[in-house]
Formats: structure tokens, sequence, C-alpha cells
């Protein structure tokens, strides 16, 4: 690859920016083996990433209040549209461009509350393997009875970019319907490598299945792909089976603004949502002072500071600390013959629900490649204790139906 003009590289990481250029020419599968020049490290992990999926806690209950089931499966497909910003852009739009996140330990954890005017929504976020890297979450809100849990990996590969493929799936939940939405997770590949300000942009097809019977099917195009614009994307929701049926269709940028439209008027705006017209609520974590020597923020604070110092040699010091430990504590049970106890999180044998629905949009049920397929374990959650989340008590969460 060549080097361009207008490059957001700084000077003198030029030549590492080269390198790394090519070494990632030959590279491929796992993420968290490449490494990347100083400039472009985040301070960041992996666990932090889950809270984008409740970055506005009204949007994600608003379902609940919805009688209607195919309006319900509408407020569903508009929720995690409307995740797609903080998820893909954020980071470019805050930090210039995406930068490489810190590759989470095992049992790392992101703990936090969202409170606003939908009551509280929590958050719990485990790294539930390291080998290969696996995040797992559960998101609640219990006065709406709204809960999310899911889990990913990812797979990239090379070919022009990095391109990246999720493994893994998300589990919407609606307790006075009783009802499930399967979520899975779009492809994405990386942009502006050339000129050093790497940005995310999503690519292929996505589903929502309810058991309710409705699909979701979501599309995403690049810049230059169908539009000509970047972020675009464009949705339909039809009866399970019957892809012609279209009920609603949603068009517009996922960064941006998009509408609704009924599907058979195909003219007619049923409902809008604009970026910029809705407020996101932030996060609250505890003090890092209280917090778990496994909360991510505490546990990777000393490597965070010598990175935004800029000091590589601190840097990879600090990480080298948190790298042996790990190593020692595996050591330990593979002497002891115990498997790290995951906190909040099961290896779940079978999955009967998720398997009911993936096989209606022909999702593989791979769990080879998140070395297993990971549930919420309401017991585990219950015992859990944390400074900040004395009361990690949803109602049980009903797996197996
Ligand atoms: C920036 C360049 C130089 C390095 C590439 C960094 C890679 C590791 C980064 C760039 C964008 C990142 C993705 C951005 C958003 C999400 C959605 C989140 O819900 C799960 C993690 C996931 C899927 C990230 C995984 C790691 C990722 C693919």
């Amino acid at each position: 690859m060549a080097e361009k003009e207008g490059s957001a590289v700084p000077p003198q990481s030029k030549g590492s920016w080269s390198s790394f250029l090519k070494s990632i020419a030959t590279f491929n599968g796992d993420l968290s083996t490449m490494t990347a020049p100083a400039f472009i490290l985040s301070t960041k992990s992996l666990t932090e990433f889950s809270s984008y999926w409740t970055e506005h806690p009204s949007v994600f209950v608003a379902p609940a209040a919805e009688k209607d089931a195919a309006k319900r499966a509408l407020l569903v497909l508009k929720w995690f549209i409307s995740t797609l910003k903080q998820q893909y852009a954020s980071r470019s739009e805050k930090l210039g461009s995406e930068k490489k996140p810190l590759n989470p330990f095992l049992g790392e954890l992101f703990l936090g509350k969202w409170e606003d005017q939908a009551g509280t929504t929590q958050l719990v976020s485990e790294q539930v393997s390291h080998h290969p890297p696996v995040t797992a979450y559960s998101i609640w809100n219990s006065q709406h009875g709204v809960r999310l849990q899911g889990y990913n990996a990812q797979k990239a590969s090379f070919k022009t970019t990095i391109n990246v493929k999720q493994v893994g799936h998300a589990i919407l939940h609606i307790d006075a319907f009783d009802e499930d939405y399967l979520i899975t997770l779009p492809s994405l590949h990386i942009e502006g490598m050339i000129t050093g300000s790497p940005y995310v942009e999503l690519n292929g097809s996505t589903y929502i299945q309810s058991t309710t019977g409705y699909t979701a099917r979501i599309d995403y195009s690049g810049k230059g792909w169908v539009s000509g614009k970047k972020n675009t994307f464009s949705a339909v929701l039809y009866p399970e089976g019957k892809e012609k049926d279209i009920i609603y269709k949603v068009d517009g940028q996922w960064t941006d603004s998009w509408q609704v439209k009924e599907g058979k008027s195909k003219t007619a705006v049923v409902d809008t949502f604009d970026h910029k017209a809705t407020k996101t609520t932030p996060l609250t974590v505890a003090p890092i002072e209280q917090q778990d020597d496994f909360e991510t923020r505490r546990a990777w604070k000393k490597v965070s500071d010598a990175i935004n110092k800029g000091d590589m040699d601190m840097t990879s010091a600090e990480k080298s600390i948190i790298e042996v430990r790990q190593r020692e504590m595996r050591k330990q049970e593979k002497e002891s013959g115990k498997e790290w106890e995951r906190k909040f999180f099961t290896r779940a044998e079978q999955f009967p629900l998720f398997q009911k629905l993936a096989q209606k949009i022909g999702e593989p049920v791979n769990d080879s490649q998140t070395n297993g397929v990971w549930a919420f374990d309401q017991e585990k959650a219950s015992a859990a204790k944390s400074p900040f989340h004395p009361e990690v008590n949803p109602p049980i969460y009903e797996r197996v139906k």
C-alpha cells in the first residue's frame, strides 16, 4: 500500500504505520494478536463496548409499552438501528479515528447503569473467553421488563483492508408479552487505513427474528455502493417466511437519520429518527477506587495512563504485568483441574430458544468460534456482589422454552 497525501499519521510514526500496513496484509484470524503503532492504541477495552447497546434507554424500553405485535417488532428494529452509531461510529467521531481497543483478559468486567426517565437500566459485561476473545453481556431494565443478553467474538481476514465477521448473537426479551427477538450482528470492514484515519463501515445483512412471527432484515451499504452515501442502510419488516409482504420499510443513514414508511403505501412516513434530536444518557460506573480488581477501568488504569502519556515502554511493561498474572492463574487452574469460574455467565449446553429462532433465518448455530454458547446465569448474578451492583437481581430469564 502506498502512502497518500493528507495523512493523519503523525510524522514520527510514518515508518511504523507503513510497516503495520504491510504486516496486516498477511494477517488472518485473531485480532487480539495484532500489534499496532502507539498513536492508534485505545485506552478502552472491548468489554466496554457492550454499553453501546443502550445509550438511549427510552428507545430500548419503548417496545414494552406497545400492544400491537407488528408495531412492537418495528420498535425493536428502531432501537437496534439507533445503537449502530454508538457501536460503530462513536470512537472515530470522538477521537478522529477508530483505534485498536485493549484486548480484555479472562474474567474482566465492566459494570454500570444508566439512570434517566426510563428508570434504571443495568449493565453487566464480562470477558468469558480469552482464546478466542469472547465478551458476554446482559442489560436489563426491571421497571419496564426489557432485557438483552448476548455474546460476541470477531473473526478477521484481510482483502484490500481488514474485514471483520462477528460471531455470536443477542436476544432481547420483553416480559409483558413473554417474547424474544434474536439479533444477528453485522460484518464490517475498516476504511481509511492508507491515510492513517481508520473508521468502520458496515456491510452485508443482519436479521431480527421474533418469537411472534416477524422478521426484520437490514441491508448495509457504504459509500459508493448503492446510494453513494456513507453508512447507508435499508431495512424491511415482514411476517416470517413472507419476504414480499413488507409491512414497514426503513431507510437512511445509521449515523444520522432515517424514515419509516408503510410497506404498502411506500410514501406515507409513519415514523422518523434523528440522532441530532435524540440525546444519549451517559453510563455511570463506580469510581475507580471502589471498583473490583477485575473491573476494566481499574485493571487497565496504569496501561491507559501510559498510553495517554505516549510512553510505549511503560505501556508494554504494564501490559505484561497483567499478562504474567493471567498466565499464572491459567497455570494454577490447569494444575488444580479447575476452569476459571465466570461471574455472570455459563456455557450453555443447549439454548433451544436461540436454536429455534436462528433456524428461521438460516443463522448458523456455531459455538466452536466462541468457546461455547454463553448465557446469562441468574444464580451467579444474584450471588455476585459488587459495591456498585448490590442488586444484580433481575427476575429469572426463561431460557428454555
Ligand atoms: C483501527 C485498526 C488500526 C485496528 C483494527 C481494530 C479492530 C480490532 C477493531 C476496529 C473496530 C472494532 C469493532 C467496532 C465495534 C464493535 C461492536 C461491539 O458491539 C463489539 C466489538 C466490535 C465488533 C469491535 C471489535 C474490534 C474492532 C474490529
